[in-house]
């Protein structure tokens, strides 16, 4: 069973991961601790983009040689692939790790997975520590591995006109571009939702995508490594998305109308679509912000990390 240290460190690396959202992807954020023989932290690190060290290779460097007969805890079962970088379970086998705690086994895991590897190498392992804290970050990830698109968050901003776009009137609603690898508006305008955070070729977006329908759009933003799509925009944006079940987040930002006014009802009710459950609700200057998850993804994806 995992010890008070390594459920500490575990939470510790899972925060420490989110650093990578919006910028690993298609990769996963992930976030690794390493605790020395006595249990005591010494070093940290997460992965931050496709083709730089991952997230055990970042926390062995910062831990040096102090790391033999200690304990790596890490957020995602450690890869057992030579990509482009060395395989994270022989790093951790030369670094001496005696014993490697994991949150979530990788579902992209090629032939046996990093687990397996490091018990033939006699180092002790443990599963499934935290894993739905975890998934607070690793879930839209984890949604857009198991539905081969990208995760989808729908953002909007109650208006006296209806329903619109958030991101150019709600300053703090731009933080949500920090989790997001694209985004599309209502103008049909979709860009990497922060610029070149994935680095130069990580991530492709199509050059035209009013050609394509929205089912053709998620298809081939996940064959161009998005993960992570956020839709900002009114109902007319969600619609086709919310038809066909495609939508997994949403945050609406409703103003402050005073204790007492009419509600403003849409095509889609009075704030959230049928099938959403809310996840957080916060203040921000002159809003409410309301976020949501589709009730049956609930198992991969529980919530957005800002919500
Ligand atoms: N355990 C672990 N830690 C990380 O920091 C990671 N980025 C991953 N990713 C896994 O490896 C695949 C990517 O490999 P390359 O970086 O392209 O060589 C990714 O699909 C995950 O399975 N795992």
């Amino acid at each position: 069973m995992a010890s008070s240290l390594e459920l500490q460190a575990m939470r510790r690396a899972i925060a420490l991961s989110a650093h990578g959202l919006g910028s690993t992807s298609p990769n996963p954020p992930v976030g690794c601790v390493i605790l020395d023989a006595t249990g005591q932290p010494i070093g940290e690190g997460y992965h931050a983009r496709k083709g730089e060290a991952h997230a055990e290779g970042n926390a062995l460097l910062a831990a040096g040689p102090a790391s033999r007969g200690g304990t790596a805890v890490v957020t995602l079962e450690p890869c057992n692939h030579a990509g482009h970088t060395p395989a994270c379970r022989q790093l951790l086998i030369d670094a001496g790790i005696a014993r490697v705690v994991i949150a979530l086994i990788d579902p992209t895991s090629r032939g046996d997975g990093g687990v397996n590897e490091l018990l033939k190498a006699g180092v002790s392992v443990e599963t499934d520590v935290l894993s739905e804290e975890a998934l607070l970050v690793l879930g839209p990830w984890h949604t857009s591995l198991a539905l081969s698109r990208p995760a989808l968050t729908w953002l909007y901003v109650e208006t006296s006109e209806g329903q619109a776009g958030a991101l150019q009137r709600i300053p703090s609603a731009r933080d949500l571009l920090l989790i997001a690898d694209a985004v599309l508006d209502a103008d049909g305008r979709l860009d990497e939702a922060t610029p070149r955070s994935h680095g130069s070729g990580m991530i492709r977006l199509p050059a035209d995508p009013h050609q394509l329908d929205h089912r053709e759009l998620l298809e081939t933003l996940h064959a161009g490594g998005v993960r992570h799509l956020l839709l900002d925009g009114g109902t007319e944006l969600a619609a086709p998305f919310l038809t066909d079940d495609l939508v997994d987040h949403v945050v609406a930002c409703l103003p402050d109308r005073g204790p007492s006014s009419q509600p403003r009802l849409t095509s889609q009710g009075v704030m959230m679509p049928d099938g959403f459950q809310l996840t957080g609700i916060s203040r921000i200057p002159r809003y409410v912000k309301v976020s949501a998850i589709r009730r049956d993804r609930t198992g991969q994806d529980r919530s957005s990390p800002l919500s």
